[in-house]
Parts: C-alpha cells; sequence; structure tokens
C-alpha cells in the first residue's frame, strides 16, 4: 500500500524525470497559484464529503486533498523533514 512517505518519493521523482502523461506535471506546470487553487478545491470536497457522504468518499478526498499538499511541496522545494518539524 502507498503511504504518504511513499508517494512523496515518486511525486519528487517525476518532477525530476517529468514522464510523458503524468498528471503531477501538469500541476507541477500550473505553478503555485494553480496548485494553491486544487488544495482549496479538495479542502472544500473533504469538508462537504465529511458532512454528506460515506467514510470511503470522505477517506478518498482526504487523499486526494494529501496528493495536491504534497505537489505543492514538491514546487516549493520543501521536504518531509521540513514540515515534520512542525508536527
Ligand atoms: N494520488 C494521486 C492523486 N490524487 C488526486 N489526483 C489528481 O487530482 C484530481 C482530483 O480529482 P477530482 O475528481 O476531485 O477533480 P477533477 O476536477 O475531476 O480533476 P481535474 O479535472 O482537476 O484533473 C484527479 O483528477 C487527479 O488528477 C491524483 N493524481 C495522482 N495521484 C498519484 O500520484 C502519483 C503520480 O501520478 P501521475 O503524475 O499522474 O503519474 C500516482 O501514484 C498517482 O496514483
Amino acid at each position: 500500500m502507498k503511504t504518504f512517505e511513499t508517494l512523496f518519493a515518486e511525486i519528487s521523482d517525476k518532477a525530476v524525470t517529468r514522464p510523458e502523461g503524468s498528471g503531477t506535471v501538469r500541476e507541477l506546470d500550473t505553478g503555485v497559484h494553480g496548485i494553491g487553487k486544487k488544495i482549496v478545491e479538495e479542502a472544500a470536497e473533504v469538508w462537504m464529503a465529511c458532512e454528506h457522504e460515506s467514510l470511503e468518499e470522505a477517506a478518498e478526498e482526504i487523499s486526494q486533498l494529501l496528493y495536491h499538499v504534497q505537489v505543492m511541496m514538491v514546487a516549493k522545494g520543501l521536504s518531509l523533514e521540513d514540515v515534520y518539524t512542525h508536527l
């Protein structure tokens, strides 16, 4: 099963190797502004799913929010350690 750490490693690698057809590469190319919009959109979807949908749908929306937050971390050059130090 993928974890926060393994997904971060995969996204970091794609940012460097830029494989054809990667949604991550497309999203990175929209810059901090575009990624920020996706984070806000997914955060709202998490809220709505938690209020009105099933636990499984809420979990799926949460996974998508975590993904977009990771894309932002990569875009900004932040490491997992940079963030974990604040936990
Ligand atoms: N975990 C994710 C992930 N979560 C969310 N998303 C993206 O976020 C979007 C959210 O879907 P929604 O239905 O909420 O949004 P949407 O408006 O329909 O989608 P868009 O039209 O905005 O793309 C999805 O379409 C995906 O593009 C993800 N894209 C990729 N991953 C993982 O990231 C890794 C790298 O992916 P690629 O770069 O695409 O190879 C792989 O392990 C993937 O499984």
